[in-house]
């Protein structure tokens, strides 16, 4: 079916970041994004309505992105892609910078409770990611119906300095056509819609992605290592915690379960560590393959300093 129009976690670890939308679209067109497509009817009517351009859809949710590429295959629309990873991640790590002709966001959750507050898409932080994306002369488009998530994000969008005035509109003529936007209209809510251009600015996001090696050690101290299961340490805005020792019979493989978070992102995977003559290598293990990130770089060199056996006369890392 269409697979390729969905690029997965996997697939983003194997491309060279950040992704080269050339080589995603097989063309070279203008580019817009659409973050928490949903069911993805905006993102299809878009692509459908304008062939010549391409349209990247960011979703946290499997079951959207399904959705998404069966409505795809059903319409033969060959201008979509779905990228199913979290949008502050994509824009931060996976994007390339001035890049977008226009970002839309229908409808995103306002998470108004104070102790979601984190999740809320609408931080200076998270606009400034979505500058970075943008051209110059790009806009970036918000519809919601919470006036407050709004009227935030109207605030912090000032405070970038990378967007001309916003335009804000109540009950716009036009709409989106989404599941939300029928639900809330059903319900007589209003509706809102901010929109914004990107002028010219410096933006200077530091990347999470890193290179990662593996790493060698000469011997392991097993109990260091069963003493490591269940710790976690962290780093300025680095966290890791090892959640699980698994091994074989011989015991010259184990498999460490590994939790990290580069600020909000987090990401589980297995390191591998396994004898290899007469010294022990530490790798991700080859089944689930995260970002290579800060966060899983120090993971990595936390357990090889951890689990080393102690050798006063000789060096342990090469
Ligand atoms: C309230 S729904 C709106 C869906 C659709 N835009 C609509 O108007 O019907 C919000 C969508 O954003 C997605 N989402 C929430 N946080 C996200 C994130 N950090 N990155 C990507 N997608 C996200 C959710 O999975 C959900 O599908």
């Amino acid at each position: 079916m269409s697979e390729h129009y969905l690029l997965n976690y996997v697939d983003c670890t194997e491309y060279k970041l950040p992704l080269d939308l050339q080589n995603i679209f097989g063309r070279k067109r203008e580019t817009f994004l659409e973050i928490g497509f949903g069911s993805g009817e905006f993102i299809l009517q878009k692509a459908i309505e304008n062939p010549n351009a391409d349209y990247l859809g960011v979703e946290l949710s499997m079951i959207s992105a399904k959705k998404l590429l069966k409505s795809i295959s059903r319409n033969h629309v060959g201008n979509v892609r779905a990228l199913l990873v979290d949008a502050s991640f994509a824009l931060r790590n996976i994007l390339p910078k001035d890049s977008m002709s226009g970002v839309y966001m229908n409808f995103p959750c306002p998470w108004p409770k104070k102790r979601h507050s984190e999740r809320r898409l609408n931080t200076v932080s998270f606009i400034e990611k979505i500058a970075k994306v943008l051209k110059k002369g790009g806009f970036f488009q918000l519809y919601s119906d919470s006036e407050e998530f709004v009227h935030e994000m109207f605030g912090e969008v000032g405070k970038t300095n990378c967007f001309d005035d916003p335009v804000l509109e109540v009950n716009p003529t036009v709409g989106v056509g989404t599941r939300y936007e029928k639900k809330w209209l059903d319900m007589s809510k209003e509706i809102f819609r901010m929109k914004c251009v990107r002028i010219k600015c410096e933006i200077n996001g530091e990347e999470d992605v890193v290179r990662v090696s593996n790493l060698w050690i000469d011997d392991i101290d097993e109990k260091s290592l069963q003493k490591v299961d269940g710790k976690s340490f962290s780093k300025n805005e680095i966290f890791v915690k090892f959640m699980g020792l698994y091994r074989n019979m011989d015991r010259n493989t184990f498999l460490i379960e590994t939790l990290t978070v580069d600020r909000d992102f987090s990401q589980r995977f297995y390191v591998n560590l396994s004898r290899r003559g007469n010294r022990w290598l530490i790798k991700l293990d080859s089944q689930a393959r995260p970002f290579r990130t800060k966060a899983v770089k120090f993971a990595l060199r936390v357990l090889s300093e951890k689990i080393a056996k102690k050798d006063p006369g000789g060096d342990q890392n090469h």
